[in-house]
């Protein structure tokens, strides 16, 4: 009888121990289509735990000077480095991205969190102003919010994670985070790290389940004075109604419906390889990944040649291939999505230049059941398409011709998201005057995904609300206070 592998079983971890549930979720390896894990399926009665021990744990925390505070960030950032391969390996196996990209991007990119605002913390200022004639000064001081809500999402998991947990702790407050169901694994294993990092019991607590039903239980408790939710723009509305009534602070980093402008002196040595990697990095399930391409009429023939000849040569394969350009997608549900979005493509008449329905997928037969697809190209596709529209979230990029500046500007910002958007040209004029014009709430010009943190990231219009960044992410976690003394 072949031997049954032993199932990974998570538990919560609440005020510095780990807890066993009652229920569990089955999580999934995406390059197999295995059950390998289960996950808490927590409510509210773990919630409850959660904000006693987080409650209990705030006054010291808080108390503690940045100083202090950014220290224990700087161990856990050490310990998460030191553990690094353990976390890509694990990183790739929940996921399905390629075990390359969690050793060179969410990994590195998780430690960076801590270092960040563990550095940042020491360096806020506050703001004072004087009115002589009255004999009054009037200064700003910052106080952590308290128990702050954290709810991350699939595609990033450690990453994003991270993104909230750092600069909530460094700023004072103690954390409730729930990972999402389907990549929970990294954030389990974070919490291995916590108590040696010399993190207080009940500073960190995390609360595996699903959205609606421990999320909302996190979401609607009148003890959490905030979230800072990442997802999907239906999650977030249900996240706004839910705490409207305690008024909560919320940080909404949403979907993008990426456009790509591609001018006819564009460097397409350099912008095609970048825009084949912003296309299809991590599965194409990055909030900031290329989705629509438009290209400058003129040369749109020869970069649509050079572009699908590129895409052909992203390899499919196995997460732990090294030769791997991108893995399998995160859920069998997700993959038949994403594969919904040609069929809808095909049946409006578009062309499927390379990728699902055109070329043929090779994998070991062991991955035969896993959630992989090739990366797609579609051309002869309407603005008004679905395509053109949505979010797809996954190895889909549209290429389409424009002939004018302003024609290109009016169709890329004629979506409901505004996240982000590159720009490839050599005039260094144009580049600038299209970036300010275009509705996105991060551009970058001939380049993708260099990401500086002290600046502002985030979108606009349905792509969120609020910013993250060091001043926007200390802000968000910070209650401000003006007092003023008259002398
Ligand atoms: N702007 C960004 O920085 C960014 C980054 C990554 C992903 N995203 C977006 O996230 C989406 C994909 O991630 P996803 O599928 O995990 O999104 P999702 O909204 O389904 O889930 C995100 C998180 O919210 C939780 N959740 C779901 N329903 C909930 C509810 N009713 N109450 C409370 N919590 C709930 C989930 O369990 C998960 O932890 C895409 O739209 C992508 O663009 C945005
Ligand atoms: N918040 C960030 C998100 C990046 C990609 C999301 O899918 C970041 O880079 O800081």
């Amino acid at each position: 009888m072949a031997a049954t592998k032993a199932l990974l079983m998570l538990e919560n971890f609440i005020d510095g121990k780990f807890l066993p549930c009652n229920s569990y979720i089955d999580s999934y390896d995406p390059s197999t289509g295995e059950v390998y894990c289960r996950v808490p399926d927590s409510g509210k009665e773990e919630i409850e735990a959660a904000v006693e021990a987080a409650r209990r744990a705030f006054p010291g925390w808080s108390s503690w000077s940045p100083q202090e505070r950014a220290q224990v960030l700087n161990k856990l950032a050490d310990l998460l480095e030191q553990s690094l391969e353990e976390l890509a390996q694990a990183e790739s196996k929940d996921q399905g991205k390629t075990l390359a990209l969690a050793r060179t991007m969410d990994i590195p990119r998780s430690v960076q969190n801590f270092r960040f605002f563990a550095s940042s913390i020491l360096h806020h200022t506050s703001e004072c102003t004087q009115m002589d004639h009255l004999g009054c000064m009037h200064y700003t001081v910052r106080t952590p919010v308290g128990i702050a809500g954290l709810i991350s999402p699939w595609n990033l998991p450690l990453y994003l994670l991270t993104w909230k947990i750092a600069p909530a702790m460094a700023a004072g407050n103690t954390v409730i985070a729930k990972p999402s169901e389907l990549t929970s694994v990294t954030a389990w294993m974070l919490c291995k790290l916590l108590d040696k990092a010399g993190v207080p019991p009940g500073v960190v607590n995390i609360v595996f389940g699903t959205g609606p039903r421990v999320g909302e239980a996190l979401v609607s408790h009148p003890e959490v004075p905030l979230i800072s939710f990442t997802g999907s723009q239906p999650t977030a509305e249900r996240i706004t109604q839910l705490s409207a009534p305690h008024c909560k602070k919320l940080s909404l980093e949403l979907g993008g419906k990426n456009p790509a402008i591609i001018f006819e002196d564009a460097n397409l040595d350099e912008c095609i390889p970048a825009t084949v990697r912003s296309s299809f990095a991590n599965q194409g399930e990055i909030c900031l990944c290329t989705s629509r391409i438009f290209v400058q009429k003129s040369i749109y023939s020869e970069f649509l040649k050079r572009f699908v000849e590129a895409t052909r040569k992203w390899k499919v394969g196995v997460p732990s291939d090294p030769s791997a350009s991108m893995g399998a997608l995160i859920s069998k549900a997700h993959l038949e999505k994403v594969r919904s979005y040609v069929k809808k493509a095909l049946s409006e008449g578009a062309r499927i230049q390379c990728g699902e329905g055109v070329d043929k997928l090779h994998l070991p037969a062991r991955n035969q059941a896993g959630y992989f697809m090739l990366p797609t190209v579609i051309t002869d596709i309407k603005d008004e398409s679905c395509c053109m529209k949505e979010e797809i979230f996954g190895p889909v990029t549209c290429v389409t011709p424009f002939d004018s500046e302003e024609e290109v500007i009016q169709r890329a910002n004629n979506v409901k998201y505004g996240l982000a958007a590159t720009v490839w040209s050599r005039d260094v004029g144009r580049v600038h005057r299209v970036a300010k014009k275009l509705q996105s709430g991060l551009v970058w010009t001939n380049c993708w995904l260099i990401r500086e943190l002290n600046l502002p990231f985030g979108g606009m219009k349905s792509s969120g609300i609020g910013r993250e960044g060091v001043k926007d992410s200390y802000d968000f976690f910070t209650e401000v206070k003006t007092i003023t003394v008259k002398h």
